[in-house]
């Protein structure tokens, strides 16, 4: 619908209106963050002069004044870093304060309300609503309801009406650049429009065009517990940021941005998600990788191999004697029987741990084994083991405390006694070290006797590993348990921990009362859902008892084919059903419709989901006779992919090993980056990134390099695969040598070319 002259004029004069109090109360913002500032340089000057005044007389008075200073300080400071974010705000106000409108008429009610919706609310003196918040209770209709019956969830309750117009504005330094109106949901044509063009750097934010069953998982507290599956480029991510801005807004009060923690596949993802939060006006919350938590938690006793690592042996290693072994030995680790052995261990830790002696010194009973064991079995019975083991010894240091203490000065009265020239003090001294040395032993048996060593536990574990898993393995399964005794032994022995063995670990440490409280952190987001096996969603759970969890995911990416969740199934149990909701996201829009069609084809299933209809060039196959052949190609793709305009070029290899020896022909030949390792930063242009470390992330242009059968050459990488192009948005190639990979060969290819 085309919008007349004398509405665009009344938009712009209505853009005027807000422009002018955005300004005005920018000057007013800055006019109090002068003041501050002055007051701030004030406290400052009198701070230094109570010091130089500190006279011996009156010190503890001007350390009180000093300390009352400090305090003002700090209230200066949070003032001044509220007054900068309110800044920030405005000055973002001015350059574009909305982009959309609704027209509302509440029922029973007879004038129309014109809201206008941006990043935040911008209120008069007298409480008119110039411009309404995009997460304010009234905001959810323009992103759910179409023209005519409307409603929305206020903090009063239910209000229903009508919305007679939907509007969409593109406004840009303060201008509107565009305006139309749409009588149904957010057009497809803006999203395309949106969509088509080329991503220079990290994430971006999508507030203006959240889709309807977006907009619910963002919002969504009727349940504790979110599990939202989504196709490859459904927007997971974006939602997920959006509902931490959503959060936030709404429980400003009470939630701070170090109250949400994020939990992403690698540090290269945190970087690239960190500006979504900052363009919508919010800090970040606490990011951080399942590994950073792992590694903190774990200690630097054992050398721990990276997930990356593991990931390299599983692509990497196959010619390897020890594979299978190894492979094994990931599967049952991952596995959800293994969760059941780990369980009935604890239970049988809890029941069965410490042998308690009695405690005699010099023929005195200070705790019988009856004593202790009361205490351990019974009176800390509700503790977790760790922290019975603590209590243990605290009570029995505290019964031995006395006695040692007469032992001392009965040693030392005789010595003063037997040399009269030996003072007290000196015979206290005397006496204390003897005594202590006497006891050593003691003490030593006191430290066994309450000993909590995590490695020694976990040996226990596999030593008796027959015990623990009887009667939970099937008669039919193929697993050896006597191969992952003795190779999980032979491990621990050599003080390697492999990838597999830590998630275990952290378990055990938890169960057992080792990990410290994370009460302050009240909502959790597990993003890449499908690459954490269900004892990580254990380890979560564990972590973050009376936490709000959304989890994000999508089964069809889970890049490795041992450890991943399975299905949805295998943890919602772990979350009470009650309080645990599941969402499917069905639209993708990351990529045009080319790409979407093939690599759906890739995935060989049925597949329902739809995508935006954003058409685009065929994906390639193209044949190089061998691989320098391809790394010329790249030279001359990654020039002309920059002529055309595309800012991101992603050149995806199987592997860090693959992507360095790329990396080395191409690094003087053209501008280009390489990604090897989890926790290196994010880098836009053009990129030579692992499979297993491009996901989440997205390019303009994809190039995959080689996906000759020599290296996709299993079912188990199918997956992967999938992932890597599905981060292309415009451009998919896909360069092979010899054969191409049988995983593709199913698919119907539209543009294949061979170059000899
Ligand atoms: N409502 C939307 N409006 C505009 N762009 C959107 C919308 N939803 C998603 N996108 C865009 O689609 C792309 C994919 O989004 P995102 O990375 O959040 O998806 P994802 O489901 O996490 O992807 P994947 O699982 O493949 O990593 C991004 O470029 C994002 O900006």
């Amino acid at each position: 619908m085309s919008i007349s002259e004398e509405e665009w004029r009344f938009e712009n004069e209505r853009l005027q209106k807000v422009l002018k109090e955005a300004r005005r109360q920018l000057e007013e913002n800055r006019a109090l963050k002068e003041r501050l500032k002055r007051d701030g340089i004030e406290t400052q000057k009198e701070m230094w002069q109570d010091i130089g005044s500190v006279a011996k007389d009156n010190g503890l008075d001007q350390l009180v004044d000093f300390m009352q200073l400090i305090d003002t300080m700090k209230i200066q400071k949070s003032s001044h870093e509220f007054i900068k974010r309110q800044e920030d705000k405005f000055e973002k106000i001015l350059l574009s304060p909305y982009f959309g409108r609704m027209d509302f008429i509440e029922d029973g009610e007879e004038n129309v309300e014109m809201c206008y919706i941006g990043i935040s609310n911008l209120i008069t003196d007298d409480y008119e609503f110039l411009v309404y918040d995009w997460r304010a209770p009234i905001s959810s209709m323009y992103y759910e309801c179409e023209i005519g019956d409307a409603s929305y969830e206020s903090p009063e309750g239910i209000i229903r009406g009508k919305l007679t117009l939907k509007r969409h504005y593109k406004i840009h330094n303060g201008k509107i650049e565009y305006m139309f109106d749409s009588s149904l949901k957010i057009d497809d044509e803006i999203l395309q429009a949106l969509l088509g063009k080329s991503t220079d750097s990290k994430m971006k934010t999508i507030v203006t065009t959240i889709q309807r069953e977006q907009n619910k998982v963002i919002r969504n507290e009727e349940y504790r517990n979110l599990i939202v599956q989504g196709p490859a480029g459904s927007g997971k991510t974006s939602v997920a940021l959006h509902r931490v801005a959503y959060l936030l807004y709404k429980h400003r009060d009470t939630i701070k941005p170090e109250n949400i923690v994020i939990f992403s596949p690698n540090d290269v993802f945190n970087d690239y998600i960190s500006n979504v939060l900052p363009e919508l006006g919010e800090e970040n919350m606490l990011q951080t990788t399942f590994r950073q938590y792992m590694n903190k938690a774990l200690g630097n006793d054992f050398r721990k191999e990276s997930y990356s690592e593991m990931m390299e042996y599983i692509l990497e290693a196959k010619n390897k004697q020890a594979y299978r072994r190894r492979i094994n030995n990931i599967k049952f680790k991952s596995s959800v029987t293994f969760i059941h052995i780990l369980k009935r261990y604890v239970f049988h830790l809890e029941k069965e741990y410490g042998r308690f002696k009695d405690l005699v010194i010099k023929g005195q009973l200070i705790a019988s084994s009856d004593d202790m064991k009361e205490l351990f079995f019974k009176d800390y019975a509700h503790l977790p083991l760790k922290r019975r083991l603590q209590k243990l010894k605290n009570r029995i240091l505290f019964l031995i405390e006395p006695y040692e203490k007469k032992l001392i000065e009965n040693l030392a009265k005789e010595m003063h006694e037997s040399d009269s020239s030996m003072n007290q003090a000196e015979s206290m001294k005397r006496s204390t070290a003897l005594v202590k040395d006497e006891m050593k032993e003691i003490y030593d048996e006191i430290d066994k006797m309450t000993a909590f060593d995590l490695i020694e536990i976990y040996k226990n574990l596999f030593e008796n590993l027959e015990f623990f898993s009887a009667g939970l393995i099937d008669h039919g399964s193929d697993i050896k348990l006597n191969e992952i005794k003795k190779y999980t032994l032979e491990n621990l022995q050599a003080k390697v921990l492999y990838y597999e063995d830590q998630p275990p670990l952290l378990y055990l440490k938890g169960a057992l009362g080792d990990l410290p409280e994370t009460s302050d952190i009240k909502y959790v987001i597990i993003d890449e859902a499908q690459d954490y096996t269900p004892l990580q969603y254990e380890i979560f759970h564990q972590l973050f008892k009376s936490a709000n969890i959304t989890i994000l995911g999508d089964l069809n990416q889970s890049i490795n084919p041992y450890m991943n969740v399975g299905d949805y199934e295998n943890i919602v149990h772990i979350f009470a059903k009650e309080d645990t909701c599941r969402i499917d996201l069905t639209k993708s829009y990351r990529s045009t419709m080319e790409i979407a069609q093939f690599t759906s084809r890739l995935l060989n299933k049925n597949i329902t989901h739809e995508w935006i209809e954003r058409s685009g060039d065929q994906p390639k196959v193209i044949g190089f006779f061998d691989a320098e052949e391809i790394r010329k190609r790249l030279i001359q793709d990654i020039e002309d992919y920059k002529e055309r305009g595309y800012k991101s070029i992603g050149i995806i290899t199987r592997t860090v090993k693959e992507a360095k020896e790329v990396y080395e022909f191409l690094k003087d030949k053209a501008d280009v980056h390489v990604i090897q390792k989890d926790d290196d930063e994010y880098i836009s242009g053009a990129v030579i990134i692992p499979s297993y470390l491009a996901k989440g992330l997205e390019f303009d242009v994809v190039l995959i390099y080689n996906a000759g059968n020599e290296n996709y050459n299993c079912e188990e990488e199918r997956l992967l695969l999938y992932t890597a192009c599905t981060r292309a948005l415009h451009v998919l190639h896909i360069y092979y040598t010899g054969k191409l990979t049988p995983l593709l060969r199913e698919v119907e290819i539209q543009e294949a070319e061979f170059l000899s």
